[in-house]
């Protein structure tokens, strides 16, 4: 199930747990970022490509780009077999902002954003069916776990698509990684 943390930004103690779809919304709508749970009712076999996913998703992704002038897509897909999935794994673990305004919706799977607002950070649990925004310039990293599992698409305001400015902060080290995060918190 899709989870929210709140920790504060040294990562000691124990964080605060929210749960459940409105409330993490609602939590998350006090700093800027939007999440909602939309129904993502298309099953894909592993090797969907990027435009079979597009396809099925075509009317809310246009829905979305009309709503908010998001210029590009693409898809993140990286099953356990991936040949790259360290490498994957291993750029988005590092704290990282976009100056543009990012929105991820998660097809099918599973992954752990970590979002950086002010003395805190949100540690998001997203699922299948989920999506979030990263606000332009919100500090955040992500982890796919090492094991990933996970069918993202990503919206761009810009034509660009993925571009990450590192904050070269070590602070994603102190906060557990996928792994951990379901087995204290999950
Ligand atoms: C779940 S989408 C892949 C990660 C990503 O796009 C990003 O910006 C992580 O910080
Ligand atoms: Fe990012
Ligand atoms: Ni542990």
């Amino acid at each position: 199930m899709s989870l929210l943390t709140v920790h504060p930004e040294s990562g000691a103690g124990t964080p605060e747990i929210v749960r459940g779809g409105d409330a993490i919304a609602a939590r998350l709508a006090g700093i800027g970022v939007l999440f909602e749970r939309w129904q993502a009712n298309r099953t894909f076999g592993p090797d969907a490509g990027a435009d079979t996913i597009l396809t099925a998703y075509a009317e809310p992704v246009e829905r979305l780009k009309r709503k908010y002038g998001f210029e590009s897509a693409d898809v993140i897909s990286v099953g356990p077999d991936h040949p790259q999935k360290s490498e994957l794994r291993s750029r988005f673990l590092s704290e990282h902002t976009h100056s543009d305004f990012e929105v991820r919706f998660f097809v099918e799977g599973r992954g752990l954003f970590y979002l950086h607002h002010a003395d805190r950070v949100y540690g998001v649990l997203c699922e299948g069916g989920d999506l979030l925004s990263v606000p332009a310039n919100t500090r955040h990293w992500f982890d796919m776990g090492a094991e990933p599992c996970l069918k993202c698409i990503r919206l761009f305001t810009t034509a660009e698509g993925w571009v990450a400015d590192f904050t070269g902060s070590d602070i994603g080290d102190r906060f557990p990684r996928l792994e951990d995060y379901l087995k204290h918190y999950a």
